[in-house]
């Protein structure tokens, strides 16, 4: 998977490491009354645990779905602090065998809080083993082997069970019939990005004029992850090049010398724009080419880059190929040449 591989960290890769996972933690809102953003989300999950706290009731399972780096880990910890319930965090590869997940079931206190993190990666057994337990609070231990083999019935607490995942799309229906919730967290607007910007900014300390705050997040590629990374960088530039203040010049310094344009582009990304409008007249061009071209593996052309040049409008995928949009000529700073695709004369006039 992108990011998770032994290549140079991005500094708009969606992902983050384990040294950046440490960094985050600190900057987690506590309650749903500090998530920023997602206010759909944020209603009605904020309904749906003050229904179950009134009835004095264990809350309805919930899956979280959506991108890396939106808030799902965090929302999971806020369920569990909104119903002063004990968290208990595992995830879909550390559960290799339908006994582990037994094990942790059984082990769980009433009104616990399981998260399952990448819950699409959990193997066959272990989620039919989990149908059970979410929907009778029941775990079928199986003793013995062969014909000769008895499944004994055990009761487990009452639990919630919080499930993320970045790919819906892979969990089997059952599995997601049996959430009596889902959210789908969705990029975020800018105006949610600065408000996250400027509160991380305060519990780091450090001093950052509005103007720059809301440039931050306009690079940010609709990703508090991303957001909260880009700060960690513009600090380090203000306290080594400056007296620590972020002003809106010295963001964009920053933004520049770490190579985020103010789209939140970055190299790559560039990189694969000019090749398309620059070698290629605008394209049609194929993935294999252009990749050859600006000198990246098709993948990381095609799932690194491409996803984010597609959502921001620049790039289209057609069966003929790559084509650049007029938006990319002129993010380019470009002229599209007469009868390019993106040139005005053409299928986008
Ligand atoms: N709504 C929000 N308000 C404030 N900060 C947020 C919000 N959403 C995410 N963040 C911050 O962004 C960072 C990443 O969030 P988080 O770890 O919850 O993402 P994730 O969806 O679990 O990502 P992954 O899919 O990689 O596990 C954290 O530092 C978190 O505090
Ligand atoms: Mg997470």
């Amino acid at each position: 998977m992108p990011g998770q591989t032994d290549e140079p960290h991005r500094t708009v890769d969606p992902y983050a490491d384990e040294s950046e996972r440490a960094a985050e933690a600190v900057l987690r809102p506590a309650s749903l009354a500090e998530f920023n953003g997602q206010p759909r989300v944020s209603d009605q999950l904020g309904l749906v645990l003050a229904a179950a706290r009134q009835r004095d009731a264990v809350a309805d399972h919930v899956l979280l779905s959506g991108p890396p780096g939106l808030g799902k880990t965090t929302l999971a910890m806020i369920i569990a602090a909104e119903m002063s319930a004990p968290l208990r965090i595992s995830s879909g590869p550390a559960i290799q065998h339908a006994g582990d997940l037994a094990a942790i079931l059984s082990g769980l206190s009433e009104g616990e809080v399981l998260f399952l993190d990448e819950i699409h990666r959990m193997s066959r057994p272990a989620e039919e083993l989990l149908y059970l337990a979410m929907e009778d609070f029941r775990v079928d231990v199986v003793v013995g082997k062969g014909p000769g083999a008895t499944a004994i019935p055990i009761d487990i607490p009452r639990f919630t069970l919080v499930g993320a995942t970045t790919r819906a799309g892979l969990l089997p229906g059952p599995l997601r019939d049996r959430f009596g919730f889902t959210a789908q967290l969705d990029f975020y607007d800018h105006t949610a990005l600065r408000d996250i910007l400027l509160r991380s900014a305060q519990t780091l300390g450090v001093d950052v004029v509005p103007d720059a705050a809301a440039e931050i997040a306009r690079r940010s590629r609709g990703t508090p992850r991303i957001t909260n990374r880009l700060l960690r960088r513009v600090r380090d530039f203000a306290q080594v090049r400056a007296d620590g203040r972020v002003t809106l010049r010295l963001a964009q310094e920053a933004l520049e010398l770490f190579e985020v344009d103010h789209l939140g582009l970055d190299r790559l990304d560039r990189g694969v724009l000019e090749a398309v409008c620059r070698r290629f007249a605008g394209g049609p061009v194929g993935l294999s080419t252009l990749a050859i071209s600006v000198g990246e593996e098709p993948e990381t052309v095609e799932e690194v880059a491409e996803p984010f040049l597609v959502r921001q409008g620049l790039l289209m995928r057609t069966p003929r190929g790559r084509v650049a949009t007029p938006a990319a000529w002129s993010h380019l700073g470009l002229t599209a040449p007469r009868g390019a695709p993106g040139s005005g004369d053409d299928l986008f006039s």
